[in-house]
């Protein structure tokens, strides 16, 4: 369970009193999620999500989050979007965090997509590349491959009780990386974080997308290579071909990608591999004493990282010829 910093019903009667959204029938922690708290609120007015803002994310950047919300959702995006308190602000502190309140989405987050959701999933994805283009702010992606070395150092040699050879492994990796990585690749709004658990879905069909708090501006293919990392490999370890067809196929009905993109993402699904694999590294052995939150296996992502060391080329993940 992510839930970082306990609220008190007084303070979150307190906070809500600077809200206009009714009082609270009923609020709890959440099970899901990693990185920030958040509470199910029910109020006389509706059901909305508390989010406290925890350890990776910068005040400095919640206007854009909490703004790329509200620009997707006015595009007719289904994604949260945040409310603004009596002040007409989005964003308030309570118990000594940066917290919003965003509205609820219905929908399931599917914990074993089929090639069905993957197709739909592609789609939408492609659907928020377009929707973010007029988007007015940009925010570098602070997780890309300038913080690898330094998450990979602050493990350390540590790495090594998640897995012999895992320091070497990496290193030799991120070595090879820094030769190959593209840049100059069509980029504007990604998600960056578009796993299994972000998406609702309401029957076959994308009900909403959440959690915006590393989007970035970076490539668009980055964005889909992430995805495919996240939805298209089996519990046995292996890549669904066919659900990669789906994904790439649902996204290319949408917005078609250039050859360099095609070319390039071989490498930014070893890219993006090896970033989920630091983050959780990191994350593993360095769980906040008392926090309620369960760290995810880093070994996941090795593994996927040494499956992408040797794809040459993206109709390997499902690319028609
Ligand atoms: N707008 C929303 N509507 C419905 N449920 C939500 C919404 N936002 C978050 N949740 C629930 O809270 C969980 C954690 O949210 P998430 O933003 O993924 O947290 P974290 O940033 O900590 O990973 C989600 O898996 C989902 O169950
Ligand atoms: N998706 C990341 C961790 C962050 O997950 P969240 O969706 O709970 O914010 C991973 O799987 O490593």
């Amino acid at each position: 369970m992510a839930v970082y910093t306990e609220v008190t019903d007084e303070e979150l009667s307190a906070f809500l009193d600077t809200y206009d959204i009714g009082t609270v029938l009923s609020y709890k922690g959440i099970a899901e999620g990693v990185e920030n708290t958040n509470y199910f609120l029910h109020t006389t007015q509706g059901s909305y999500i508390l989010t406290l803002y925890e350890k990776r994310v910068r005040e400095a950047d919640l206007p854009f989050f909490l703004g790329l919300m509200q620009h997707l959702a006015n595009k007719g995006l289904n994604c949260p979007l945040p409310v603004s308190n009596r002040k007409g602000e989005p964003l308030g502190r309570v118990a000594g965090r940066p917290a919003a309140i965003i509205t609820f989405l219905d929908g399931i987050a599917i914990r074993r997509p089929t090639a069905q959701h993957c197709a739909a999933l592609g789609g939408a994805l492609a659907n928020l590349h377009l929707a973010g283009q007029d988007f007015g702010m940009t925010r570098p992606n602070a997780l890309s491959f300038d913080s690898w070395p330094p998450l990979f150092a602050q493990a350390g040699a540590q790495a090594d009780t998640v897995s012999a050879r895992l320091a070497e492994r990496t290193g030799r990796e991120l070595e090879a990386l820094k030769s190959v990585w593209p840049s100059g690749l069509p980029s504007g709004v990604i998600h960056a974080d578009l796993f299994t658990d972000n998406v609702f879905f309401i029957g076959p069909k994308v009900s909403g997308l959440i959690d915006f708090y590393f989007a970035c501006t970076d490539a668009f293919a980055y964005d889909l290579a992430i995805c495919l990392n996240a939805w298209c490999f089996e519990a046995d370890g292996s890549f669904n071909l066919t659900k990669g067809q789906a994904m790439i196929a649902g996204y290319q009905a949408v917005r078609r990608l250039k050859s360099e993109e095609v070319e390039a993402l071989p490498i930014l699904c070893r890219g993006s591999a090896m970033r989920f694999m630091l983050t959780r590294l990191v994350d593993w052995l360095n769980v906040p004493p008392g926090a309620l939150v369960k760290p995810k296996d880093p070994l996941e992502y090795d593994r996927k990282l040494n499956f992408h060391r040797h794809v040459r080329h993206a109709r390997e993940y499902g690319l028609d010829a």
